[in-house]
């Protein structure tokens, strides 16, 4: 790509800290809440931040980049097919989390470039921290605005240490918690999950169940930077965007190593 990623840093982790800003200026209280077609829901806050992003993101990188966001991703297969380089968003993931209280929330943005997202960034809105990757090249995090940025490396760890959503699990992950000896297991909102294996503090987030790509676009440039993997489940390739008409992910896992110490009982749970 004929650009320097080093320079989306700075103005990313401004835009993501903005965005959640105007998510903590809008009280959950009074918040009404529709659902979306995919029973998940959606609030004032989502679309503020969501605008914030819209309106952010061509001043950044380059003009011509589409965006797409969770909030307008009805963008037909025919003009996505086209898109080489794009900015992928998800405003508030974790609509369910913010809703209940929680500070498991996050503010995602991602740059996907042939298919691959190459740059993600990360912000927990109620505490002002950052997670901000590149692919293969490196995973900084800042606790806030004034602070230094600390590098990021995954760490893997015997016993593994799980984490898992708090609303989306199913059987398929209760059976895998089962079927890994001594497993440790954190129950974790949004995209935290990836951050945290980033961070070298969890070894493995299994997902079963539905989820689209606006919510691991960013995380997987965090997690990959930091020198872990995301991967489907099934042929354990990397995730990849903006493939065909669907934004749905497949079932995938992020770890720290494609080999951890929980690899036993996934293997197990797929010969069973
Ligand atoms: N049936 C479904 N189809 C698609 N995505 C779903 C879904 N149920 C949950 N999700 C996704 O899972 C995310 C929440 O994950 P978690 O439980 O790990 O916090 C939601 O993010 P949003 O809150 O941005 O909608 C949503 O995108
Ligand atoms: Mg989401």
């Amino acid at each position: 790509m004929s650009f320097s990623l080093d320079s989306l840093c700075e103005p990313l982790t401004i835009l993501a800290r903005d965005a959640g800003d105007e998510i903590e200026s809008i009280s959950r209280q009074a918040l009404e809440t529709r659902q979306k077609s995919d029973d998940s829901p959606v609030t004032a806050a989502d679309l503020a931040a969501h605008r914030c992003l819209v309106e952010g993101l061509p001043g950044i990188g380059k003009a011509e980049w589409p965006v797409l966001s969770e909030e307008s991703a009805s963008v037909p297969w025919a003009i996505r097919s086209g898109w080489e380089t794009y900015w992928l968003v998800d405003p508030l993931d974790g609509t369910k989390e913010f809703l209940r209280g929680s500070d498991q929330y996050t503010v995602n943005i991602a740059l996907i470039h042939r298919h691959r997202a190459v740059v993600g960034v990360i912000g927990k809105p109620r505490t002002g921290e950052i997670w901000y990757g590149q692919s293969g090249l490196g995973s900084w995090y800042q606790r806030g605005p004034q602070t230094p940025w600390q590098r990021l490396q995954v760490a893997d760890r015997r016993p593994p240490r799980l984490v898992v959503s708090r609303f989306h699990r199913g059987e398929k992950t209760r059976q895998l918690i089962a079927a890994i000896p001594d497993v440790e297991v954190e129950e974790l909102g949004s995209s935290l999950k990836c951050c945290r294996i980033a961070e070298g503090l969890a070894d493995l987030y299994p997902r079963f169940g539905p989820t689209c790509e606006w919510d691991t676009a960013a995380a997987q440039a965090i997690v990959e930077g930091a020198g872990g993997a995301l991967v489907r489940g099934d042929d354990w390739k990397p995730l990849e965007y903006n493939r065909g008409e669907s934004l749905l992910n497949p079932p995938f896992v992020a770890c720290a190593s494609l080999d951890g110490a929980w690899r036993a009982g996934w293997d197990a749970l797929d010969s069973a």
